[in-house]
């Protein structure tokens, strides 16, 4: 009976209150199907629009990736509601509705539950952690991204695109007039993984590598299992996928003791990610600093996940998306090679300068703005709960759009559809009629934590490439931006490279 209530209440009633309380504040939306919620009409809605190719310097995308909250803001306005199976969603466009929510220090808009499987995969730390748990992690973290750490990070990093770099000339050499197809966002995925990987494993980062790939082998496997008809006791019966696990589990503590023993011994627990964690478990356990700061082994493990999977994929489409605005417009293309040239000739780019690359950051911010890497932000709350004039009931949760209000005309002038890098030569806050108007890192207490170890990442990269070659698109290259995790080009980007001295 107590299920049947629950189910009731659930999936019948909190729908029909949810739908009257909002819609007494003059709030609409699609109705609500039993169970499903609107997550069929999404689907089809999703089928149909995915099969719209673009123009190749066409940034309308977001009918590709959102048509449901285009049409329902057209049908019903801003904000509404619809539901995500028996979920209720208040869909927000409005920057200040938006600003109060993140910015929120109160503790009452918690991050939206997650799907285990997700949380499996990505790590359950820090971007999913709530009040003490997350202020005690984000604490310990912090210290890691300190700007004279993210120095000794950078020439790291220029390290590593040095290495792509001369692996891409190799590539581009073996075409007789130098000019080869170059599929360039597996690159990026490839260098974007090493710096993360040293960003958390120091000098281990080779060892890292193979930790996440382990773990992206396990939960390949996991997520196998799930369609199988639970039998009890069949996890541990030696069938085949069965014995894979067993010896990607033990592959995977093997590795880990690899990395974390030697620093053990030694008691030198390194500066990086992993270096700053260990120092804080240990020490504690010791009875030195505050007992409420201390990691637990499986904690460290999850983080470390948790920053993988948060700081490469993204980071990866920020210079893929930016490689491809680069391409079709050649005359900014231009303009960033001349600033590096005269900022820092044929030499390496020196670390500590690239902050001098202003219109390379201008470029790298429109660019997270036309396409931003992280699509939508989630929210619920943990009360009742008021902002600006709408009631919002405990438990609501809340989706901001952040590519649909990056193109929001009257915030960012009537060219929001436009490439226009000028926009922000006074910096973020001078380039939209409000000072928040950028999302792509979200703003207030919960935001990036990686934010500058990605702009400095992007930078280093985009220097020495832009030293070294002329690239434009190759005419296979079709602009179908999608939503998978993070925002990609559907079909990858291939364009081709020209070594610079080939094109003098
Ligand atoms: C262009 C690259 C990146 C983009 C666009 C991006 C975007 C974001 C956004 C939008 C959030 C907030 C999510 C939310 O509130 O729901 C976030 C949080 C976070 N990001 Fe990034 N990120 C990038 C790179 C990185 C890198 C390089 C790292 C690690 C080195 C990183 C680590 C994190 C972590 C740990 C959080 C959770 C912070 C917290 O909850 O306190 N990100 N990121």
């Amino acid at each position: 009976t107590q299920l049947w209530d629950y189910a009731v209440m659930r999936l019948v009633w909190r729908p029909d209150a949810i739908s009257k309380w909002f819609r007494e504040q003059g709030i609409h939306g699609p109705s609500y199907g039993f169970l499903n919620g609107c997550n069929k009409d999404i689907r089809s809605l999703k089928e149909e629009t995915d099969r719209l190719v673009l123009d190749v310097r066409d940034h309308k995308y977001l009918p590709r990736i959102a048509p449901h909250y285009l049409k329902w803001r057209a049908q019903y306005g801003d904000p509404f509601l619809y539901w995500h199976g028996a979920q209720a969603r208040i869909c927000v466009f409005n920057y200040e509705l938006a600003r109060q929510i993140l910015s929120s220090k109160s503790g009452h808009f918690v991050k939206n539950d997650v799907h285990p499987n997700f949380l499996a995969l990505v790590g359950n730390k820090l971007g999913f952690m709530e009040g003490a748990d997350w202020v005690r992690h984000r604490r310990i973290i912090n210290p890691v991204f300190t700007i004279d750490k993210l120095k000794m990070m950078t020439k790291t990093m220029l390290d590593f695109a040095e290495t792509m770099v001369k692996e891409l000339e190799h590539q581009a050499s073996r075409n007789e007039n130098g000019e080869k197809q170059l599929h360039i966002s597996k690159f990026f995925s490839q260098l974007t993984v090493h710096n993360i990987s040293h960003a958390i494993f120091g000098s281990s980062y080779e060892l890292g590598n193979k930790v996440f790939q382990a773990q992206i082998d396990l939960l390949r496997i996991t997520m196998e299992a799930f369609l199988d008809v639970l039998i009890p006791g069949f996890k541990y019966l030696p069938t085949e996928r069965n014995q894979r696990r067993w010896m990607l589990e033990r592959e995977l503590k093997s590795l880990l003791t690899q990395i974390i023993q030697p620093r053990l011994a030694t008691s030198e627990y390194g500066n990086d990610l992993l270096g700053v964690m260990l120092d804080s478990c240990i020490e504690t356990k010791q009875g030195g600093k505050q007992v409420d700061l201390s990691l637990s082994m499986d904690e460290i493990i999850h983080e470390c996940k948790q920053f993988f999977f948060a700081g490469h994929d993204t980071t990866s489409q920020l210079l893929t998306w930016s490689v491809y605005l680069l391409c079709i417009y050649p005359e900014w293309q231009e303009k960033l090679r001349k600033e590096v040239f005269k900022e820092f000739g044929r030499e390496s780019p020196n670390p500590n300068a690239l902050n001098k690359l202003k219109e390379m950051a201008m470029v790298l911010l429109e660019t997270l703005r036309l396409y931003p890497p992280a699509l939508f932000m989630q929210r619920k709350a943990v009360t009742d709960m008021t902002v600006g004039s709408i009631k919002l009931p405990k438990g609501i949760s809340i989706v901001i759009p952040i590519p649909v209000m990056h193109r929001d005309k009257e915030v960012w002038g009537d060219d929001a559809d436009e490439f226009n890098p000028l926009r922000f030569k006074n910096g973020i806050t001078g380039a939209a009629k409000v000072p928040h108007g950028l999302l792509a890192f979200s703003i207030g207490p919960r935001s990036c934590i990686g934010q500058n170890f990605a702009m400095l990442e992007a930078k280093s990269t985009l220097a020495l490439m832009l030293q070294k070659f002329s690239f434009t698109l190759s005419p296979d290259y079709v602009h179908a931006p999608v939503d998978m995790f993070t925002l990609k080009p559907k079909f990858g980007l291939p364009i081709f490279l020209r070594p610079l001295d080939k094109c003098n």
